[in-house]
This record gives structure tokens, C-alpha cells and sequence, in this order.
């Protein structure tokens, strides 16, 4: 009853066209295995904001659909092909890294060439648009530019590829707030004018509320929860009570947490309607607290 599902990830797996499907799959460096067992689903088209603790293997995941690892067991399709095909898998992927990869020597002009070069598909006019209408300088060299446009030009060569599915490894990590609502707005944007499929690490969870519809929790190297935002928020509840009777609410429920203080007990449960008696209150959580919850080790059984 009380060990963490993955909520959507078997419906999903049979039903929904899949920008990326992963099939059992583990990554072993040596003694540790940075992910295990994973099965997940994201959906061509959606916004999928892949969450975790700081190790739980967001960042193997994201390396191994951009087919820059082979995994240890199973499998990755990109839209239906194999990452071992990976000539055909490569051309429909960008992968913007955690340390955005970029040469600080390059001007921005430089950049952009060197995208070009390096991608058959690039859309040139689109990307010295993008950087037009961002104000960001063509004769300016990276390392002279702020974070914030660093990180722009940076997806600017990941969008100039025109790919299909982009990997964003924490690309507000290391961004002032100000900016971080600019590049996430910005960035949206494009990926509502391309409709390309996106799937976003980072530990910035409100932020994610606002740009994503569907989540993947990793914790431990393993898929702890996947599926459509709303319909996973619509089945996780916070209830709150007796210390007396917490055990009698818990059987009934699929448990994700349980703490106490004092004489007050507080459980998040995963059901579509919860059942609690006399004393005690339910009310839905928001995706910060959620996540939280779902991170959090169970503190008592
Ligand atoms: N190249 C590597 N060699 C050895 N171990 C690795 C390597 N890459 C990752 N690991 C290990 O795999 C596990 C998962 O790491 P990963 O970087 O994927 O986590 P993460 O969720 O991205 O973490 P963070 O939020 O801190 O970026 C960690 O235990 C890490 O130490």
C-alpha cells in the first residue's frame, strides 16, 4: 500500500505516439547504478518536466536519449528508433547540457556558423532571427555576454537544428530570477511556434508548473512517477488529523508520505477521492509541495 507507483507510465506506454520511450532501462558506472529499471513515456508534443533529487539520474537520462551513452540494459526510441540507429535518432535530437557547452572565444556570428556546419537541418534564418529579436549583439564574444544571454544563444543553436525533441539539462540553473523568467518565457515561446517535444530537468519546480504538462519524478535512479500534470496533481492528496486514528486512514489509501507533530498526523495519499472519517481534512497539493512529498522519505510505517 504504501510503496511509490509510477502512475502513468503502462497506459501511456501503450497508448500515446512517443517522442521518447524507454524500455527497462539501467546505467552502471562502474559499482553504481545511476538509473534502474526505467520505464517512461514522453509524449510527442507535450512539455515534460523531468524532476529529482540532486543524483537521482536526471542528467544520465537526458545523455542517453541524446545517444551520447549506451545504456547498461534496455532500451531508447526516439520517435520510434532505436538510439543504436544512431544516424537516424541524432538528426531529430538537441541536447543543451548543464554547462551549455558553449565556446566563450566565439562571437555569437561564430556560433551560429558553427551550428550550421555541424547540422544538416539547420535553419539559418531562423536562428540569426531569434538572436535579432533577443538584441543579442553578432560581433559579441560569449564570454563577454551575461548568463542569461549565454544560455539564449545557446538554445538558439539547439532550436536551429529544428529538431523534434529538445533536452534541457537545468538550462535556468545558474540564471538570476529576472532572467530565468525571460529565457523559460522566451523559450516557450518557440517551442509553441515549432510544437517540437521538450523535456526539461531542473529542480525549479514552480517554475516548471507554469511551462510543463507532464512530469517525471526520479528518485534514486529510478521512475518514481510519470504522467499528464493535471491528472497527477488531481490524485494527490494532503490529509490531516489524529496521530490516534492515522493508521486506519492509512490502510485505506496508497500511501506517498506520512509525518507527524505532536498529536497531528499528516499523510499524502495518491487517489482520485479520499476517504477519511470524522476529525480529518483532505485537500488537493500543488506541484511544489507534491514533489516535495514524493522526494521525501517515508518517516514512519
Ligand atoms: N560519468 C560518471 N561516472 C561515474 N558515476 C557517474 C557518472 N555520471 C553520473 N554518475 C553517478 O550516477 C548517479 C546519477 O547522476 P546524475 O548526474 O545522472 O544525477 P542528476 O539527477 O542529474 O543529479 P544533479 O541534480 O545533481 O545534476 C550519481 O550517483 C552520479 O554520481
Amino acid at each position: 500500500m504504501t510503496s511509490p507507483a509510477n502512475l502513468a507510465a503502462a497506459p501511456q506506454a501503450a497508448q500515446q505516439p512517443a517522442a521518447l520511450r524507454v524500455t527497462g532501462l539501467g546505467k552502471r558506472f562502474r559499482r553504481t547504478w545511476a538509473l534502474r529499471d526505467c520505464d517512461l513515456v514522453v509524449p510527442a508534443g507535450s512539455v515534460t518536466a523531468l524532476v529529482g533529487p540532486n543524483g537521482a539520474g536526471k542528467s544520465t537520462l537526458l545523455q542517453l536519449a541524446a545517444c551520447l551513452m549506451r545504456p547498461t540494459t534496455g532500451s531508447v526510441e526516439i520517435f520510434g528508433t532505436p538510439t543504436d540507429a544512431i544516424d537516424a535518432a541524432l538528426p531529430r535530437i538537441a541536447f543543451l547540457p548543464q554547462d551549455k557547452a558553449v565556446y566563450r572565444r566565439f562571437t555569437v556570428a561564430e556560433t551560429l556558423r558553427f551550428g550550421r556546419e555541424l547540422n544538416p537541418g539547420w535553419d539559418d534564418e531562423f536562428a540569426h532571427a531569434r538572436v535579432a529579436e533577443l538584441g543579442l549583439p553578432l560581433d559579441q564574444r560569449l564570454g563577454r555576454l551575461s548568463g542569461g544571454q549565454r544560455t539564449q544563444v545557446a538554445l538558439t543553436v539547439a532550436l536551429g537544428k529544428r529538431p523534434d525533441l529538445l533536452l534541457l539539462d537545468e538550462p535556468l540553473a545558474d540564471l538570476d530570477p529576472v532572467a530565468r523568467v525571460d529565457v523559460a518565457a522566451s523559450l516557450m515561446t518557440s517551442v509553441l511556434e515549432t510544437g517540437l517535444t521538450v523535456l526539461y530537468s531542473s529542480h525549479l519546480v514552480a517554475e516548471l508548473a507554469r511551462a510543463c504538462d507532464h512530469l517525471v519524478v526520479l528518485n534514486d535512479g529510478r521512475v518514481q512517477l510519470s504522467g499528464d500534470l493535471d491528472e497527477v496533481i488531481s490524485q494527490h492528496w494532503r490529509l490531516t488529523g489524529s496521530v490516534d486514528t492515522v493508521d486506519e486512514v492509512a490502510a485505506r489509501h496508497e500511501v506517498v508520505s506520512r509525518t507527524s507533530a505532536g498529536r497531528q498526523a499528516t499523510l499524502v495519499v495518491r487517489a482520485p477521492r479520499p476517504e477519511i472519517g470524522a476529525g480529518w481534512e483532505a485537500e488537493l497539493l500543488g506541484l511544489e509541495d507534491l514533489v516535495i512529498a514524493l522526494l521525501r522519505k517515508k518517516t514512519e510505517h
